[in-house]
């Protein structure tokens, strides 16, 4: 049974985290949201779980090796300013940040992934999210995940080749570009759709969420699975097994 602190406690994946972490039968070891002392919460805890805000990452990471336990980021938004903070955080202890923690999207990566790898290059690669009103950062960061997983099977850098918020006169679309396109509205809890289109056919790889319990269940698989790691920074299919 392992003790579990969130940060981002009273938001709309803290509260679907409490009833995973429940359901799990692990314990809750406290929550903090913004304003709160995430350093005292990761000395009662054995991991740390945060779905919070972009800017509340180095905090949270310092409090994490202050108490020298691990840490599953979820929260999304990061920049390479914060993949750098996670690198060096991970000489300490055991990180694990993913934009996404379901077993659904962990799966459809590695199918996008296989699919460019198979496919030439002439097949373009679009990528289409769609997720609930209240959404504050765009690409999301599975669109980002499974943008990064085309590219890596075409054998490509995602950075030089994204092309995102096309607008006005744009141009024919680059040749090797991975794009992007973001969707906002209602409840949607998060539609993902790689589109691999050729000549004259189209294949769509997608996944649907149904419930952030989705990503709640995988969340807390994940930090159950990094107490007691080594150091380094790991993956969602290495908690998997995919
Ligand atoms: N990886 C994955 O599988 C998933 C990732 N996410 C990501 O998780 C994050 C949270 O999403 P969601 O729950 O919908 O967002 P919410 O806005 O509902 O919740 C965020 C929570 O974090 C709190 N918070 C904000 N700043 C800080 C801070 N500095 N320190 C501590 N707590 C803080 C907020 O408090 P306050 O309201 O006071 O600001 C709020 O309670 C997003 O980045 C989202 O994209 C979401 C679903 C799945
Ligand atoms: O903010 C959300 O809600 C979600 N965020 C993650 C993302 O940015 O991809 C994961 C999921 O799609 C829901």
């Amino acid at each position: 049974m392992a003790r579990i602190g969130i940060i981002g406690s009273d938001g709309r994946m803290g509260h679907a985290l409490v009833n995973a972490v429940e359901a799990a039968g692990h314990t809750m070891a406290g929550g903090v949201d913004r304003g709160g002392d995430t350093a005292e919460l990761a000395d009662e805890c054995d991991v740390l779980v945060d779905f919070s805000s972009p800017a509340a990452l180095e905090g949270n990471l310092h409090a994490a090796i202050g108490a020298g336990v691990p840490i599953l980021i979820g929260t999304t938004g990061l920049e390479e300013r914060h993949h750098a903070a996670i690198d060096a955080a991970a000489q300490a202890i055991a990180v694990l940040q993913t934009g996404n923690t379901s077993l659904g999207v962990t799966l459809l990566a590695h199918l996008v992934r296989d699919a460019t790898a198979r496919l030439g290059p002439d097949w373009d690669i679009e990528v289409l999210e769609m997720h609930h009103r209240m959404k504050v950062d765009a690409p999301s960061g599975t669109a980002l995940l499974l943008g990064e997983a085309a590219a890596e099977g075409r054998g490509i850098d995602l950075a030089a080749h994204s092309e995102r918020g096309r607008d006005g006169q744009t141009g024919a679309r680059a040749e090797g570009a991975i794009g992007f396109a973001s969707l906002r509205g209602g409840t949607v809890a998060g539609e993902h759709s790689v589109i691999l289109a050729g000549e004259d056919e189209r294949i769509t790889l997608s996944h649907s969420a149904e419930s952030r319990m989705i990503f709640a269940r995988g969340a807390v698989k994940g930090a159950v699975w990094l107490v007691d790691r080594d150091a380094g920074r790991y993956t969602m299919p290495q908690v998997l097994g995919l």
